[in-house]
């Protein structure tokens, strides 16, 4: 996809009558409009008070571009490698759990989207759709499998065997989220959609799950409930039990979640593949860092060795920039997308990524980069620093 004049004066002409703001801010107000009460807060909220979501998005205000001039960047290219495949663009879209709750497509919606722009999707354990499902919607696209690595090792197991035979790419291991936080707006709403049994489809279609149960979840979903319940997380894990993942896996794997850079150098030892520099968006230890101020030092401790992804608080195009800067390869998009699917299904997220991509570009472009290796902590200053 090549952003331009051209292409800009058509989305211009485009969303003279669009139905879908631009905006973050707006698409938020949107999604409130069309959402009932505790799916837009189960989506838009966070754990506590709320202050590291709120500081994810400080941390971003904190970096300045300076802009470099006359550099010829009529011809860009932004194509990234991770773990051996190519991609266009350094964005995925963040495992989200639960899109059912949003939109009547689902995670099929985001899917689609994702798979009709060749940005790869990151599908949760907590899906609504089996694995298997989003996999036969997307085709060839690409696609990652997120972990939530159950208490029961056989259906964790099972979950990583299922996605190396749906074609993932590769695996994302969630580790800040063993048990769900202390999530204020939820509580207070009594809102939880797995109790509703939205959320749970890759334990319904997982044999080593069903084989747990004393009836067919279609005839008992409320035991299937129960028994997700107990398993869903394990927060008796250590670094010492990562050989599991990799007795049942050949897919490269990543930590998401990582925040310290002593856990960092822990992954490396461990033979991991990647790490995901991830709050959850604020969702799981309010107070925690802003996540691009964990970025810097993890990347340090990391030094080359693998790739370090980041996530929590992208909005747009300069976001990623400042990210991609302080080291990130990749970054990944969660609530964006999530809100362009309940003002649309799969339309409204190919929206929102799609003008993701293009502010990128052309930020990118109207900043004198055009090409990711253009990216370092050289065209960053702190908006407290002096210049020059
Ligand atoms: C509604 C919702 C559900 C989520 N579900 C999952 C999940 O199932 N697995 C996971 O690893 N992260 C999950 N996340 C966290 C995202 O993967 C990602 O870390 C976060 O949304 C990034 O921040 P952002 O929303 O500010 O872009 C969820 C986030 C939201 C908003
Ligand atoms: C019981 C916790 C399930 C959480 C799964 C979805 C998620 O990650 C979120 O942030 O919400």
């Amino acid at each position: 996809m090549h952003f331009g004049n051209r292409v800009q004066f058509e989305l211009y002409r485009r969303f003279k009558k669009a139905k879908y703001p631009v905006r973050y801010e707006e698409l938020v107000d949107k999604a409130r409009d069309v959402l009932e009460e505790g799916p837009f807060y189960y989506v838009e909220g966070g754990a506590g008070a709320e202050d590291t979501g709120r500081a994810n998005r400080r941390a971003f205000q904190k970096w300045q571009i300076v802009p470099r001039m006359l550099r010829d960047v009529s011809k860009r290219d932004f194509r990234v490698q991770l773990f051996g495949q190519t991609y266009d663009y350094p964005l995925l879209l963040a495992p989200v759990g639960v899109q059912s709750i949003i939109h009547p497509e689902g995670e099929l919606g985001a899917a689609k989207a994702a798979a009709e722009l060749c940005v790869p999707f990151v599908a949760s354990t907590a899906s609504t759709h089996s694995l298997e499902k989003i996999a036969r919607v997307m085709g060839d696209a690409p696609r990652w499998f997120q972990l939530y690595w159950s208490r029961d090792q056989d259906v964790a197991a099972s979950l990583l065997e299922r996605a190396e035979r749906a074609g993932y790419a590769a695996i994302v291991v969630t580790l800040d989220t063993p048990m769900m936080a202390w999530r204020e707006n939820d509580i207070n709403q009594g809102y939880l959609p797995f109790l509703l049994g939205e959320g749970i489809g890759n334990y319904l279609s997982d044999p080593a799950f069903r084989a747990k149960l004393s009836k067919p979840p279609e005839t008992d979903l409320e035991e299937a409930i129960l028994y997700w319940a107990q398993i869903f997380g394990n927060e008796s894990l250590t670094w010492d039990d990562l050989p599991f993942l990799r007795k049942h896996t050949r897919l490269p794997i990543l930590l998401k979640g990582i925040l310290h850079p002593g856990d960092a150098e822990l992954a490396l030892k461990h033979g991991i593949d990647g790490i995901i520099v991830s709050n959850h968006g604020g969702r799981q230890v309010d107070g925690a860092i802003a996540v691009l101020d964990a970025l810097g030092p993890v990347v340090d401790a990391v030094k080359g060795r693998i790739p370090v992804l980041m996530d929590s608080g992208i909005r747009r195009g300069a976001d990623m920039i400042k990210a991609l800067a302080l080291g990130a390869s990749a970054v990944l998009v969660g609530r964006p997308y999530v809100f362009g699917l309940a003002l649309g299904g799969q339309d409204g997220v190919r929206h929102v990524v799609r003008n993701l991509l293009a502010d990128f570009n052309l930020t990118m472009a109207l900043a004198g980069f055009s090409s990711l290796a253009d990216l370092n902590r050289s065209i960053l200053v702190k908006a407290d620093q002096l210049f020059l």
